[in-house]
């Protein structure tokens, strides 16, 4: 199947990235050039002025496309030729069905799908099982069957929340992300990642499940606040520290234009971490390697998450204290200098996150929720640690009372100077 409609409207929905001879098919799940299979295709790639459009994750399971752009909520023709059935659930919350649903409703109803619709309420808080039932029965109510689609309208939650009902509806449903929220287009929307946290534990209970396609329309985050956009920046300037430091010194230079929301910049941040998201995933889909890379401060910060009833802290906020977390601890193992562990810090500060943990976060707290982490293995735990800026490893090999020292030292300066380290913005309710 020729995607007919993007080259006849070549105004609203430019596939610039491939020649007027290079379009793509998907045939049986693969994803083909006119011309040849194609390994990973990219547009985009060094320079920030470059409109980009269309990046191709390839994992084992499934590849798909991610497309960016403006307006194309609007536009049928990006979601159609991954819709095999003719009926659709629109999962959203009570905060963004309000401002986008109609519109997508509209959009898939063009195409003359029988569109249903459910509104979760929004927050953390919810990403539960309870949520997940709510799914469920409307899944039921709706009568849908194995050609139906969900769609995730939303941040991260509604997407890992719908994700892991695709998953698992009828042993498995086709899905596509929306991606509302920065975090959620540079990070879970892409890769596989689905599921809902137990009280105990930051998503314990889920499954690897990719989606069908990624669609990312940049006008949505207009709407987000300055709080979410940080969040979504500590997660941007994860990628360059752990493996991509020319990213990393470009979001050093230039992370005043991405609070401002700068286009073009807010445009290459977004490229730049989705590719280097897809990299990491198509090379080890399911974690059993590289991909924990992934979680670096992640052990730390789904503590801080955990350890605060999932109610106070943003996950990208916490990623920021557990990132600065495991540099102190990178420097405490001779891997990082003092100065290294400076320039994280500053670069998350001036992209108002948190480089501390909270004052509740006592040592056995943490160490009770870092010892429920999915890289546990046979009770041992493992760390992401950097050994040089851009250079993250994964590993079990240190001896536990650096951990301890660590965590130490953080509680006994958030102790002596707890005015210094609130949660950027915290009056604000999640
Ligand atoms: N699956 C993965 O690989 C992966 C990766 C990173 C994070 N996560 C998960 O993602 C979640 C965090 O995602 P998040 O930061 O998007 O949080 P979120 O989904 O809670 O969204 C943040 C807030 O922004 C609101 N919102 C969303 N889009 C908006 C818009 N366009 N305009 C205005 N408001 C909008 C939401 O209603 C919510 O209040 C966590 O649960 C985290 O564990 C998963
Ligand atoms: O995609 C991944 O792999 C990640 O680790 C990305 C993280 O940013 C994300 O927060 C993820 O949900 C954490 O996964 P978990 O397996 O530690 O729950
Ligand atoms: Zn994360």
């Amino acid at each position: 199947m020729c995607w007919d409609g993007v080259r006849k409207q070549p105004n609203k929905t430019r596939v610039s990235c491939f020649t007027t001879s290079q379009f793509l098919v998907f045939k049986n799940g693969l994803l083909e050039t006119n011309k040849q299979r194609i390994k990973s295709t990219s547009c985009f790639r060094h320079a920030p002025s470059v409109r980009m459009e269309t990046l191709v994750v390839q994992t084992p399971s499934r590849q798909y496309p991610i497309y960016f752009g403006t307006g194309i909520l609007e536009n049928k023709e990006y979601f159609e030729q991954h819709i095999p059935g003719d009926k659709v659930l629109v999962v959203t919350n009570d905060v963004v069905g309000p401002l986008y649903l109609q519109r997508l409703k509209h959009t898939l109803e063009s195409s003359n799908k029988l569109v249903f619709s459910l509104e979760v309420p929004n927050g953390e808080i919810h990403k539960n099982l309870t949520t997940l039932s709510q799914i469920y029965d409307k899944c039921m109510e709706a009568r849908l069957d194995r050609k139906s689609t969900l769609v995730a309208l939303g941040g991260g939650v509604i997407g890992d929340l719908t994700g892991f009902a695709a998953a698992t509806f009828v042993r498995g449903v086709p899905f596509i992300q929306i991606p509302t929220t920065l975090l959620a287009v540079v990070d879970s929307a892409v890769g596989g990642k689905t599921g809902v946290n137990h009280p105990k534990g930051k998503n314990m209970i889920g499954a690897f499940y990719q989606p069908q396609a990624v669609v990312v329309d940049i006008n949505t985050l207009h709407t987000l606040d300055d709080r979410q956009l940080a969040a979504g920046l500590a997660e941007v300037i994860k990628y360059g520290l752990i493996r991509d430091v020319a990213f990393l010194e470009w979001c050093e230079a230039n992370i005043e234009r991405l609070m401002k929301r700068d286009p073009e910049a807010l445009r290459y941040a977004m490229y730049q971490s989705c590719k280097n998201k897809s990299d990491v995933v198509s090379a080890d889909e399911r974690e059993s390697g590289i991909r924990a890379i992934l979680n670096l401060g992640h052990t730390f910060g789904h503590a801080i998450e955990a350890g605060t009833g999932f109610s106070t802290w943003l996950h990208g906020e916490a990623v920021a204290a557990g990132m600065v977390m495991a540099s102190e601890m990178s420097y405490r193992m001779g891997w990082l200098t003092k100065e290294d562990v400076g320039r994280v810090e500053s670069i998350l500060s001036r992209a108002s996150l948190p480089i501390r943990p909270p004052p509740t976060m006592t040592l056995e707290k943490f160490m009770t929720f870092m010892s429920i982490d999915k890289k546990v293995e046979s009770g041992k735990l493992k760390l992401v640690l950097l050994r040089g800026i851009g250079n993250a490893i994964v590993t079990g090999d240190f001896p536990m009372d650096v951990l301890q020292e660590t965590i130490l030292y953080f509680q006994k300066l958030v102790l002596s100077h707890p005015e210094q380290y609130e949660v950027p913005l915290a009056s604000q309710s999640l």
